[in-house]
C-alpha cells in the first residue's frame, strides 16, 4: 500500500491514483512523516526530507525481497542522495546490502522491530533486499497490545 504517492510495482513508477482502482493514494499522517523525520536528524548524517511517498510493505513470514536498487524517484532527489527511511514493525527481517546484485557478497544485518536504516548520500543506491522474515520474533509486548499478527510490516519514505 502506498501513502501519498501511489507506487505502481508493475511500471515502476509513481502517480497520483491507483490504477487498479483509480481511487486517491491516501495521505501520509503527519505523526509517521514525524517520526521517519525525527529519526533522520537524529541520525544527522543527511538532509531532511519532506516525505511525499510512504511504501507499507507487509512480508508474511515466508516473504523476501529481491536485490534492487531505488531509483525510480526524480533524478534530483537521487542526485541529491536525499535519504529513504525505513521503519520496521513485527518480526525481525534479515537485511541485504551491497554494491553489487550479487547475493553472496551482500552484507547481512537483522532488522528488528522499532529499527530505523536510513539509506542517503553514497548509499542511496546501495542494492538492498530482504532476504527472510524471522518467525516468532514480534515483541511480546507489541504483539499483546496490538493483536498484530505474524510477519512484517516495513515504511519506507521518500522525497520524490
Ligand atoms: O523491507 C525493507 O526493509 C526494504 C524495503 C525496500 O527496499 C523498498 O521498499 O524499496
Ligand atoms: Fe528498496
Amino acid at each position: 500500500m502506498s501513502l501519498g504517492k501511489n507506487w505502481d510495482l508493475t511500471t515502476r513508477s509513481y502517480g497520483p491514483t491507483r490504477p487498479f482502482d483509480g481511487a486517491q493514494a491516501p495521505t501520509i499522517p503527519d505523526a509517521f512523516k514525524m517520526i521517519a523525520q525525527t529519526a533522520n536528524s537524529t541520525a544527522n548524517e543527511f538532509p531532511q526530507i519532506n516525505p511525499d511517498v510512504c511504501i507499507v510493505n507487509y512480508y508474511t513470514n515466508s516473504g523476501k525481497l529481491g536485490l534492487h536498487q531505488d531509483k525510480d524517484e526524480s533524478k534530483s532527489s537521487i542526485n541529491q542522495g536525499l535519504p529513504f527511511i525505513s521503519i520496521s514493525i513485527g518480526d525481525t527481517a534479515e537485511f541485504m546490502f551491497g554494491d553489487t546484485r550479487d547475493k553472496g557478497k551482500a552484507t547481512k544485518i537483522d532488522l528488528e522491530s522499532g529499527d530505523v536504516l536510513i539509506l542517503g548520500g553514497e548509499s542511496r543506491l546501495l542494492f538492498h533486499g530482504i532476504s527472510h522474515v524471522k518467525t516468532n520474533t514480534t515483541p511480546t509486548w507489541l504483539k499483546e497490545a496490538t493483536g498484530l499478527r505474524p510477519g512484517r510490516i516495513n515504511l519506507t519514505f521518500r522525497q520524490y
